[in-house]
């Protein structure tokens, strides 16, 4: 068996909740150019409650995985299961209905800059009310106090009433996070959600991923470049090269080995 192979499956993990929101990903490829895979044969199992770094290299296929994951791009094979369901199956309105339960944080934020944070955080139910309700913008009073709620957990109650423009970057990132938890999603995807800020607030946002996969039990996946602050966070850590996953286990178990089997070289090793 390849070295890396061995590791990847020989690797504690972590004990996550066995609920009911969890993801698997199974002999997931995607080619963009047929016969060159970008993702080889991705196996991922995520329980409800861990969060989960994914590191390695630029372009060794971490976006395209959470890509394929909320069905941004179609994978090329494989499956995908959010809750039990095999989303890779699904089109129209019942995929529609499945990304709803997918939630997802950008690296550059990704809100709607004129509108006022509680409306970001609102548009998080846009996909499930009606579409005359969305074009007015009439939200169910039980949405309007849940994102108060969420305004509450993140920290920006008093921010509710201001446009997203006005704020910093932590708080926008704050608020895509309100906005994606507003969805109930099943899992949350986060691509790069701290490397537009400083490493403060960076340490503020991982605590929040954190605290909504234990609050609402739900597995959180993120992409990260800072190594230590995956490990810091994380349950668990995904290590990707090339295509593959060549580390996957619980971040005490990573070593200066698996970096340097992860990233190539050692020169770059402190
Ligand atoms: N839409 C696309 N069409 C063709 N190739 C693509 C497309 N998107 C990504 N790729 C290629 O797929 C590979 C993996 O890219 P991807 O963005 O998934 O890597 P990554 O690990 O997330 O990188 P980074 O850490 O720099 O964001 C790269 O070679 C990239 O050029």
């Amino acid at each position: 068996m390849h070295k890396a192979t061995e590791s990847a499956s020989t690797s504690r993990r972590p004990a996550c909740s066995a609920g009911d929101k969890s993801l698997v990903v199974e002999n997931l490829r995607k080619e963009y150019t047929r016969g060159k895979p970008v993702l080889k044969n991705i196996n991922l199992t995520v329980a409800g409650q861990c969060t989960t770094a994914i590191i390695g290299p630029s372009g060794t296929g971490k976006s395209t995985l959470l890509r394929c994951i909320n069905r941004l791009i179609e994978p090329t094979s494989g499956r995908i299961l959010v809750s039990g369901q095999d989303i890779c199956t699904l089109r129209g309105s019942d995929l529609r209905a499945a990304r709803r339960r997918i939630g997802m944080v950008f690296q550059e934020y990704n809100l709607v800059e004129r509108l006022s944070v509680m409306e970001n955080v609102l548009c998080g139910r846009l996909g499930y009310i009606s579409p005359w309700r969305a074009w007015l913008r009439k939200f169910p009073q039980e949405d309007i106090e849940r994102a108060y709620d969420l305004l509450d957990m993140v920290g920006l109650t008093e921010f509710a009433r201001a446009r997203a423009d006005e704020l910093s970057g932590g708080q926008r990132q704050r608020v895509g996070i309100a906005r994606a938890v507003m969805q109930q999603p099943h899992i949350l995807l986060a691509d790069e959600p701290t490397s537009s800020l400083d490493p403060k607030t960076s340490v503020e946002i991982m605590e929040l991923l954190r605290e909504v996969a234990s609050v609402n039990d739900i597995p959180v996946l993120v992409n990260i470049h800072d190594v230590t602050l995956g490990r810091r966070f994380a349950d668990r850590v995904v290590g990707m090269s090339k295509g593959d996953v060549v580390f996957d286990g619980v971040p005490g178990d990573l070593t200066d080995e698996h970096l340097k089997l992860i990233y190539g070289g050692e020169d770059w090793l402190a």
